[in-house]
């Protein structure tokens, strides 16, 4: 795809306005919302290992807690420790790096469990249980009464070890409302420090997130987090009703990897956080980290990073269509609602198709300064490159040779000659081949 920097040349910095605010942003906030006060639980490495192609090494591993650290997650959440020998010396190496973010490992919610994940140095402990009916059939075979009783033993194991602790509930959607209040108020009661709510099977919508965690944090006085699934696409608006409503934590993975399609992805949470509330995301992450991580880990799992990925997808910041392109680079923020540049990402217009314009054309020749060249020539090249799109996409080199023949050929009086003896893309093409 052809395309250029839009946003290099000095009048287009001068033509760039403050953005204009959205209307649709509430001036009186929900006092009990968390859109400018969450925190994140990093689970790359315990949900981002349950993806079909993850395997990290310990080496791996570092690598990528080191980078989730520098972005600033506040947490990373690592395998439990009862995996395998392996995933507990990682815990005790990862534990041991002294890194900024809280280390948390996932454990059942079972004594054996619990203590052998105690000594491995983590901060704090996710302790989890289904409640469903799916999974109190089909999975551990436990009533209401054994799982309340059981977590009220391993809460206060960990909590007697100086541990921070969270207990989950797991399939929270498919759960009977009634046992999920009576066993959150029970932890409640004894110094949980967290209570989880996972939408496990991806089948909540915002709007059933927002009912649950606004009941919830009525009934409840500690932190609530919250664990989305992406089966059915809403693991990140999820996430944002979940905030709305008074969650305090989300659980993130790189690229959302992680079991099945994955969970809310780390770049498209902050990209929706950012939306909301700029200053307290930028002040809090370093979005321009995002890419590495990403990178890091898309390499590591051997995929590639989606092309529309939130942020970092290729054409995230790229605008085709000349009535986006004159607008965008008038003032990007008509078609931007993220600044590529908060990113560490560059904004490109693309202008070699059939669907470019001549205030587009015109902003390239002001670029490649063929001073010469007027609004007029711009629209008599448009006409051009569309009649020659139409036959196939040009590159940029393309639209480049173009512009700077027809320059010369105005020089010379013979512009209207040469326009008219182009009648294919390759002619184009070829002209610059011989120039190199
Ligand atoms: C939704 C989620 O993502 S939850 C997190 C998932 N993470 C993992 O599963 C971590 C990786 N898992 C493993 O390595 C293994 O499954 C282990 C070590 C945890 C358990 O292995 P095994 O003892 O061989 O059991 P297996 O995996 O076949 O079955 C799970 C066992 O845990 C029990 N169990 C399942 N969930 C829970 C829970 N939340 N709390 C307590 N026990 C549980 C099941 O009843 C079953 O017990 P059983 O051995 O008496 O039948
Ligand atoms: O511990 C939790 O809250 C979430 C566990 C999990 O991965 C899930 O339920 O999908
Ligand atoms: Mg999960």
């Amino acid at each position: 795809m052809a395309q250029q920097n839009g946003n290099s040349s000095a009048q287009d910095q001068q033509r760039t306005r403050e953005p204009i605010v959205s209307p649709y942003m509430p001036k009186y906030p929900d006092p009990m919302s968390n859109i400018s006060n969450f925190k994140i639980i990093e689970s790359t490495l315990r949900e981002g290992e349950q993806f079909a192609n993850a395997f990290f090494d310990t080496e791996k591993k570092i690598e990528i807690a080191k980078a989730l650290d520098e972005i600033g997650v506040d947490y990373l959440e690592l395998t439990s420790p009862a995996a395998s020998e392996q995933s507990r010396n990682d815990c005790k190496a990862i534990s041991s790096l002294g890194l900024k973010a809280k280390i948390l490992t996932h454990v059942r919610c079972h004594m054996d469990d619990a203590k052998l994940a105690i000594d491995t140095g983590v901060d704090g402990l996710d302790v989890v249980i289904g409640t469903s009916s799916y999974l109190r059939e089909f999975s551990h075979g436990k009533d209401m009464d054994y799982i309340t009783n059981k977590a009220i033993e391993v809460i206060s194991f960990i909590k007697e070890k100086g541990l921070e602790v969270r207990f989950s509930t797991e399939d929270s959607f498919r759960s009977d409302l009634v046992d999920l209040l009576s066993i959150y108020k029970a932890v409640d009661k004894i110094g949980v420090n967290r209570v989880g709510i996972a939408d496990t099977v991806g089948c909540a919508n915002p709007r059933q997130v927002y009912e649950l965690v606004r009941t919830l944090r009525s009934v409840v006085s500690c932190d609530i987090e919250c664990h989305f699934h992406n089966d059915t696409g809403c693991a990140i608006a999820n996430a944002y009703a979940a905030l709305e409503a008074g969650a305090t934590h989300i659980d993130t993975s790189v690229l959302g990897i992680g079991e099945r399609n994955g969970i809310t992805p780390l770049g498209g949470l902050l990209a929706r956080m950012y939306a909301a509330d700029k200053e307290f995301v930028m002040n809090k992450y370093n979005l321009t980290k995002i890419r590495d991580v990403e990178n890091v880990v898309a390499d590591a799992v051997e995929v590639t990073v989606p092309f529309n990925n939130y942020i970092t997808g290729y054409c995230a910041f790229t605008h085709k269509a000349g009535i986006h392109a004159k607008a965008i680079l008038n003032n990007p923020s008509t078609y931007e609602i993220l600044k590529p540049e908060d990113f560490g990402m560059s904004r490109y217009v693309s202008i070699g198709h059939r669907l470019t314009g001549w205030n587009a054309v015109k902003n390239r020749i002001e670029q490649l300064q063929l001073t010469d060249l007027k609004d007029e020539d711009a629209k008599v090249v448009t006409q051009k490159i569309k009649e020659l799109a139409d036959v196939r996409p040009l590159s940029l080199d393309d639209v480049d040779t173009l512009l700077r023949h027809y320059h010369n050929a105005k020089n010379e009086g013979v512009h209207n000659h040469f326009l008219d003896n182009i009648d294919t893309p390759d002619q184009i093409t070829n002209l610059g081949t011989k120039e190199q």
